[in-house]
């Protein structure tokens, strides 16, 4: 039995193979930023009402029109097969008994068709883009994401080039083992073959445009930090932000995810989600506090799908939602209505 995502990380690391561990916990340059997500959470300390009479808490909400039954979503992770053999289809069973979202990866091993019908009709999955240079690849990808029955569409916004991955550089790992391939880049060349994903750099508010008018699914961009940009986005038809760093991968030296949520909250009024250092019930609890309906876990769920598999992937999530309930009744939260602003505080360290 083990009792935090944190236990869940150890036995992951035990479980993968150097590269693999290294591909997933690691970030970009020196990763200040992935451990200023973490750090950042822990500076934020709780205020909490007492005698508020709450013998049950609601954790439900929605997102974009999706009932779900916590404030805690899976965040779109690359490459699930490095963890567990059955890879995505895994993660989707886990998200669908939990009753939460899965934000499939655009580099997922599996095919986001599969990736749905693993998950069955109980499942809420999103697609996450990668917005290509060439428009009708793009327009191929979201339709197959369509097709599948995703209900979001999730945006990078925040890898205009690939973030320098200093341990893979070191482990030599730039392709997938032989076997695994990004299965959404399927038939997608001239021959018929697996087109690589391609970064960027060019990419601006004109992208995002032909994005909003190729699809009438909710649009969410992910990577968002300045306010002026949510605003930004708003104006251009997004129904959602995602304020994210991208766990410290890209852009090193960034400020902490939740350090960020709060002016990009009050500056739309459109859902805003964040992602970055969630690891316990009481960070869901603070980034609710400053402004967010709901969190993103990136690397938790594959600590537990290396772990335990799909499993795994429950048991953090069950965790998840054990610590979030204790600390809203720790708190004096009977619904994510009552998770107020004065909850939390600051502190220097
Ligand atoms: C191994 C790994 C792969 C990722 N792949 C993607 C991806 O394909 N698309 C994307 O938008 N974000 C990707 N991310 C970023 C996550 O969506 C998320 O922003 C980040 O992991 C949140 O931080 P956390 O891991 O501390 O929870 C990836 C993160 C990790 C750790
Ligand atoms: O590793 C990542 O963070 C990531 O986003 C990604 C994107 C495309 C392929 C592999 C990984």
């Amino acid at each position: 039995m083990l009792f935090s995502v944190r236990e869940f990380e150890a036995l992951a690391r035990d479980r993968l193979p150097r590269y693999a561990y290294d591909f997933i916990a690691g970030g970009a340059d020196d990763e200040v930023t992935v451990r200023a997500n973490e750090r950042a959470f822990a500076r934020l300390r709780l205020l909490p009402r007492v005698l508020r009479g709450h013998a049950q808490r609601d954790l439900c909400t929605t997102l974009f029109g999706n009932e779900v039954t916590m404030p805690v979503v899976l965040s779109p992770t690359a490459f699930h097969r490095l963890a567990d053999p059955q890879g995505e289809q895994a993660t989707a069973r886990a998200a669908a008994k939990a009753g939460t979202v899965m934000i499939a990866s655009m580099a997922s091993t599996v095919s986001i068709g599969d990736i749905a019908k693993a998950g069955g009709a109980d499942l809420v999955l999103w697609f996450q883009a990668y917005i290509q240079s060439d428009i009708g690849i793009t327009r191929t990808l979201i339709r197959r994401a369509e097709d599948a029955g995703c209900r979001a569409l999730v945006v990078t916004v925040d890898s205009p080039v690939f973030g320098w991955r200093e341990r893979d550089n070191r482990n030599g790992f730039h392709d997938l083992p032989p076997g695994m391939h990004c299965e959404n880049m399927r038939d997608l060349t001239a021959d018929g073959g697996v087109r690589d994903i391609e970064m960027v750099p060019g990419l601006s508010w004109d992208h995002i445009d032909r994005v909003v008018a190729m699809t009438d699914l909710p649009i969410v961009l992910k990577g968002v930090l300045h306010p002026a940009d949510a605003l930004t986005a708003v104006e251009h038809g997004v129904s959602g932000l995602f304020v994210s760093n991208h766990g410290g991968r890209q852009l090193d030296t960034v400020v902490a995810a939740i350090d960020a949520v709060a002016d990009v909250a009050a500056a739309v009024d459109v859902p805003v989600l964040v992602d970055g250092g969630v690891r316990r019930g009481t960070d869901v609890v603070k980034a609710l506090a400053l402004g967010a309906r709901a969190v993103g876990i990136g690397r938790p769920v594959l600590w537990g799908l290396a772990a335990r598999g799909e499993e795994g992937v429950t048991e953090v999530l069950e965790l998840l939602r054990a610590e979030t309930d204790r600390a809203f009744a720790f708190c004096g939260c009977a619904s994510v209505d009552h998770v107020a602003r004065d909850l939390v505080r600051e502190v220097r360290c």
